[in-house]
């Protein structure tokens, strides 16, 4: 009898689009099954990898920069093997890529990986309905991440309306033709969707298909382009235009701060976020009274601002760390920025200092 093999499936999507929400919903819906998780962070603080621990049967997270520039396919391989040996009984194995990785050289990685027990399981991409439109017209490249995809979920479907929403669907099926279209709020997807998929002898012509390796082998002679296998830095400036990595062009800021911050001030901040700074995500100390127990989660999407009110950890330490990506951002000033809201004089109490967050607050 054959060996049973593990599918591995690459979860992509641009910046906030909602993979680790997916990722999160597919490990609170698993069912019986195993699910091994790799996280992929592009800032160099590992926010995705902590917003899923905990939930998850094995996890291997590999932070600061994105896993397609990797020099060789080992490291990917050495995660691999360790969530695929007989003893962490992994059923299937979701690879959530950075919101500026190319899934293709994700898959390349996967299908060139001698490993005998796993097997690609197919490519999932997360579109933001509401930012959709914004974000092909800053990167074209989404419009080839969308055509290998093997099941696109139009995800914050609660954020548009019935017009948007068909204008997106219109688009979609142009850009990925006969590909499943899931719609969803907040990644609550069928997790039979992705684990089970039919072996390709059973594929209809013409339906969902996954991408093999003699199209990726094609498409690399058809663009010169192999930056699965080298250092490229992301630029693959040998490579055609259209190949861009998606991240060339943005950087990631880290900031950690053991002192609370200053509600009125990051606030003050985050309202007025430089044009460029695309993403901000990371959890928040305000230690402002009756708040002190209160770990905020927070999220920033292009205009979109949320905090997610949860308790602190019995055990973990009460830190402010975020991440910030975007284009064109002045590191040394977002960091200077944030310096300043941290609350470093005690003041008087102030009870309406946390009005600004809780406005923006869910849970
Ligand atoms: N309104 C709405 N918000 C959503 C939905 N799905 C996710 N979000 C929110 O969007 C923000 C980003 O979600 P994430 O799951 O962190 O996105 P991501 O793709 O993992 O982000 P990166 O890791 O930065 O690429 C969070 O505030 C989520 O709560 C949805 O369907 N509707």
């Amino acid at each position: 009898m054959a060996k049973r093999q593990i599918p591995v499936i690459v979860l992509a999507g641009f910046l906030g689009s909602g993979k680790t929400t997916l990722l999160n919903h597919l490990l609170g819906h698993s069912g019986g099954s195993r699910i091994g998780v790799v996280v992929n962070d592009f800032g160099s603080i590992e926010i995705d990898a902590m917003s899923v621990a905990g939930q998850v049967d094995s996890m291997v997270s590999l932070g600061n920069g994105c896993l397609c520039c990797a020099v060789d396919t080992s490291e990917l391989d050495g995660f691999l093997d360790k969530l695929a040996r007989p003893a962490a009984r992994i059923d299937v194995i979701v690879i959530e890529a950075s919101g500026l990785a190319e899934p293709q050289e994700l898959i390349r990685m996967i299908l060139a990986s001698d490993n005998e027990s796993i097997v690609y399981g197919g490519l999932v991409e997360v579109v933001d309905a509401a930012e959709f439109a914004r974000t092909r017209d800053r990167h074209p490249e989404i419009d080839r991440h969308l055509a290998i995809a093997d099941l696109v979920v139009l995800n914050k479907a609660d954020r548009v309306g019935e017009e948007d929403r068909r204008a997106v669907l219109d688009e979609l099926a142009r850009l990925a033709p006969g590909r499943p279209v899931l719609e969803a709020v907040h990644g609550r997807v069928d997790p039979e969707l992705l684990f089970d998929r039919k072996p390709r002898e059973q594929e209809t012509p013409g339906a969902v298909r996954q991408l093999s390796f003699e199209d990726l082998v094609r498409d690399e002679a058809e663009h010169g382009h192999g930056c699965g296998t080298h250092d490229c830095g992301g630029d693959c400036a040998g490579g055609s235009p259209g190949h861009r990595h998606l991240h060339a062009a943005y950087d990631s800021v880290a900031f950690t701060a053991a002192e609370p911050m200053d509600p009125r001030r990051l606030m003050d901040f985050l309202d007025n976020r430089p044009e460029g700074l695309y993403r901000i995500k990371g959890f928040v100390h305000f230690g402002a009274d009756g708040h002190r127990r209160t770990r905020y989660a927070v999220h920033a999407v292009g205009d979109f601002l949320r905090f997610y009110a949860a308790p602190w950890g019995r055990a973990e330490e009460r830190l402010t760390q975020l991440v910030l990506i975007g284009t064109g951002i002045d590191a040394d000033a977002l960091r200077t920025a944030l310096e300043g809201c941290r609350r470093v004089e005690p003041r008087d109490a102030d009870e309406n200092a946390m009005w600004g967050v809780l406005r923006y607050a869910q849970g």
